[in-house]
């Protein structure tokens, strides 16, 4: 079947695309990109007004499938991934069981193939449970279509360890994606230690509890010579360390959320909104503004969710007793659009670097690109739509975001993977 998207503006830094045109689609890839375009046969969407980019990726999400599907499962992530703009997620291993052997690895493939909205990435665990003792069967996984590891949920506390993870994954391309905390530091923290771990007069999760591990594991991949992508930076200092870490041209990436960009520790009140508890936990202004700065500037490499889905009732209870993360896979591309691209901070070119192109890279993705030949992987946005953020418009089964009231500029209208509409008009196709 074909596809025509009609008089859209077309953006795609990769190959300096930037105008308005149509996109012909057949057999869910793009056969031709140009002005005034026919078909013979086949479906025709008038997108003017609306701007068209490679689909966009979140490579951070937590599914909780298989085991904790009252949190989310597949079939409502990727839901909720669509609803927000995505073509691909890559999901986390911190499931119940751990995606730590090649059969959790198949198990989510299968899953996403049978009722996923979106292409599922899975990331296997490094060691076995998680519990950063025994390596785990990062080969196998791999073989099996897992072309990532992370212990994500936690750090990998021994360094000899973390030596024998980059040490085993080298063998493969592949990256390491590292969760940076000293657990000797952080045990019990809540919220960042400092101000408000004084007004709130709970336990403190340091700044140096993050970056004592991100210094390790550079050093550790100058060692090993392992690629390493550190997971959800928060502070400035540790986005020192991947800047240095860069410029000697280690082979190190980094992601940000937009949680740690656009909320601080000063959002948290006597109200103890538990909603706003996350790992790492929201920083200083003076971090948030540092990782914004780094996003613009190209030494954050990947804007991520890591969509952290929780039950209400799970969150419903005393700050200290609920668990850490927040969703966010229904508010990202919104919440960059309204407070960096219509913000000017940064255009439209370096979102979708960081929301599509680097991703794939660092996931060892085919890139998707605006051009004949290309997988039709692709995201639509109305960038003057505005709406205000309300649980009751979540895919998602959770509904701790903690953007919620938010009034926002810009969002997704359609979604297409691999020629075939996953969101139309802003509701998932069934
Ligand atoms: N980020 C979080 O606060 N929570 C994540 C774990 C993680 O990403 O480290 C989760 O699985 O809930
Ligand atoms: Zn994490
Ligand atoms: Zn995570």
């Amino acid at each position: 079947m074909a596809l025509m998207l009609k008089n859209a503006r077309l953006i795609d830094p990769q190959i300096g695309l930037d105008e308005v045109a149509d996109i012909l689609i057949r057999d869910g890839k793009i056969v031709e990109v140009g002005h005034d375009l026919t078909m013979e046969k086949g479906v025709e969407r008038d997108l003017s007004g609306k701007i068209v980019t490679p689909g966009l990726v979140d490579m951070h999400v937590h599914f909780r499938d298989p085991g904790q599907e009252q949190k989310e499962d597949i079939a409502s992530g990727s839901r909720a991934a669509a609803h927000g703009g995505f073509t691909a997620v890559c999901t986390m291993p911190n499931t119940s069981p751990v995606v730590d052997d090649a059969v959790a690895v198949e198990y989510v493939k299968a899953r996403a193939a049978a009722v996923g909205k979106c292409r599922v990435v899975v990331a296997g665990a490094c060691s076995k449970d998680l519990k950063g003792e025994v390596l785990s069967d990062m080969g196998d996984m791999y073989a099996h279509g897992a072309p990532v590891f992370t212990d994500d949920g936690h750090g990998i506390q021994d360094a000899g360890m973390m030596r024998r993870v980059m040490d085993y994954a080298n063998q493969f391309d592949t990256v390491i994606m590292a969760h940076c905390q000293d657990d000797s530091l952080v045990a019990d923290g809540q919220v960042n230690e400092g101000v408000a771990s004084t007004r709130l007069g709970m336990v403190g999760w340091p700044a140096e509890g993050e970056e004592l591990e991100i210094a390790r594991d550079i050093a550790l991949c100058r060692l090993t010579g392992c690629p390493l992508h550190i997971q959800h930076i928060t502070t400035k200092r540790g986005l020192d360390l991947v800047a240095a870490a860069k410029a000697e041209g280690l082979p190190v990436t980094c992601e940000v959320t937009p949680h740690h960009m656009f909320l601080t520790e000063d959002a948290i009140t006597a109200e103890y909104q538990t909603a706003l508890k996350v790992n790492p936990p929201l920083r200083t202004a003076e971090d948030a503004a540092a990782l914004i700065e780094g996003l613009a500037n190209g030494t954050i490499d990947a804007i991520v969710t890591d969509h952290a889905p929780h039950t209400d009732w799970e969150k419903d209870r005393e700050f200290e007793l609920a668990p850490f993360g927040m969703t966010g896979l229904e508010t990202s591309l919104s919440l960059v659009l309204t407070h960096l691209v219509r913000a000017g901070v940064i255009d439209y070119g370096r979102m979708i670097q960081a929301m599509a192109v680097a991703p794939r890279e660092i996931l060892r993705q085919e890139p998707v690109k605006i051009e004949a030949g290309s997988v039709a992987d692709l995201t639509v946005i109305d960038p003057e739509a505005a709406w205000t953020v309300e649980v009751g418009d979540f895919y998602s089964k959770a509904n701790n975001s903690g953007f919620v009231g938010a009034e926002l500029t810009g969002r997704a209208t359609d979604v297409y993977v691999g020629g075939y509409a996953t969101m139309e008009d802003g509701k998932i196709v069934e």
